[in-house]
């Protein structure tokens, strides 16, 4: 079997013309329109391209786009208090900071001093909680990107056996609870899961977020599973010497072969990032005016 490979990009674009649809009605029926502010420390090149592309993709969608680029030695104290500024600004629906965060300042105090209900990235710990009791929350954009691939795919997510492989707090654990809200049957697999491999063949999905290249080979994956790779790896090109490579946790090749359907790397996953960060933001400035929000763009 050569499994389904599901195009992220396209997948990513068709959510964005959602959200812009979205926008539209709210500016023209409301008066409102949504506002994103990213916050940028320091001068990290890749954090500098995506925050750039988060910019770019907010203006594309009709909403507002307020970029604060602040030095890398930037002090905790003056961080703080440039969010609780946002926090405060009316125009201003969705906030975020771009990780990783310089050394010295403290990331989970950061996060946890936007206000929950402007935590466009669903990190807050408050949101953590409410995603997790399944009360309503902001889902993280990258485990929000992946669930509504899945939905697309198999429709009704209920009853399925999925594996998450990894278990950070901004994939592995939110995307977890996001399946179990779905009716899957959900394990969490780590470095010290025993036999991690069989594990995984009895999945019918399998979310491979472990930030290991190509640890997930075809020989993992039962005929016909789903799978959903969100790890961004560069490694040294094999074949160009000097050059690299991008790859993701699963190693493709072998993967596509027994797979019923797959996400490639790049073009999987990660354009969905930024598509569900767009949907947050219409999300959370919904919220904000006690309107209704849009349907398909949450969990
Ligand atoms: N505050 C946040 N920081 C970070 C997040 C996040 O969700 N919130 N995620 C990542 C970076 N990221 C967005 O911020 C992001 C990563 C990757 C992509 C993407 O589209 N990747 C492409 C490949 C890009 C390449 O060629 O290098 C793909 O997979 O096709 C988008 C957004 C860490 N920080």
């Amino acid at each position: 079997m050569t499994g389904k490979i599901i195009d992220g990009k396209e997948f990513a674009a068709s959510v964005r013309a959602k959200v812009a649809e979205h926008v539209t009605r709210l500016k023209a029926d409301h008066d409102v329109t949504p506002g994103l502010a990213v916050v940028l420390v320091g001068q990290d090149a890749a954090s500098e391209v995506y925050v750039r592309n988060k910019g770019k993709s907010t203006l594309e969608v009709g909403m507002n786009s307020y970029e604060h680029k602040l030095p890398a030695d930037t002090s905790e104290a003056d961080l703080l208090a440039l969010i609780n500024q946002l926090n405060e600004d009316p125009a201003v629906h969705g906030i975020l900071c771009q990780l990783p965060l310089p050394d010295h300042l403290n990331e989970e105090l950061v996060i946890n001093s936007i206000v929950p209900e402007k935590d466009v990235d669903g990190f807050h710990i408050s949101n953590v909680g409410r995603l997790s009791t399944g009360q309503k929350s902001m889902v993280p954009c990258t485990p929000l990107g992946c669930l509504m691939m899945l939905r697309d795919h198999h429709g009704s997510l209920s009853g399925l056996n999925a594996v998450v492989v990894g278990r950070s707090n901004i994939v592995g654990k939110p995307m977890a609870n996001l399946l179990l809200k779905d009716s899957c049957t959900v394990t969490i697999a780590h470095s010290r899961t025993k036999d991690i491999e069989a594990l995984c063949r009895t999945a019918d999905i399998v979310v491979a977020a472990v930030g290991r290249p190509e640890m997930v080979t075809g020989e993992w994956i039962k005929d016909g599973a789903t799978v959903i790779d969100v790890g961004i790896n560069r490694i040294p090109h094999p074949e160009k010497e000097g050059k690299t490579k991008l790859v993701g946790d699963v190693d493709f090749a072998s993967a596509v072969e027994k797979a019923g359907a797959i996400t490639p790397v790049p073009g999987g996953v990660g354009p969905m990032t930024i598509a569900c960060l767009l949907a947050n933001t219409v999300t959370a400035c919904c919220r904000a005016n006690g309107l209704d929000e849009p349907d398909g763009l949450t969990a």
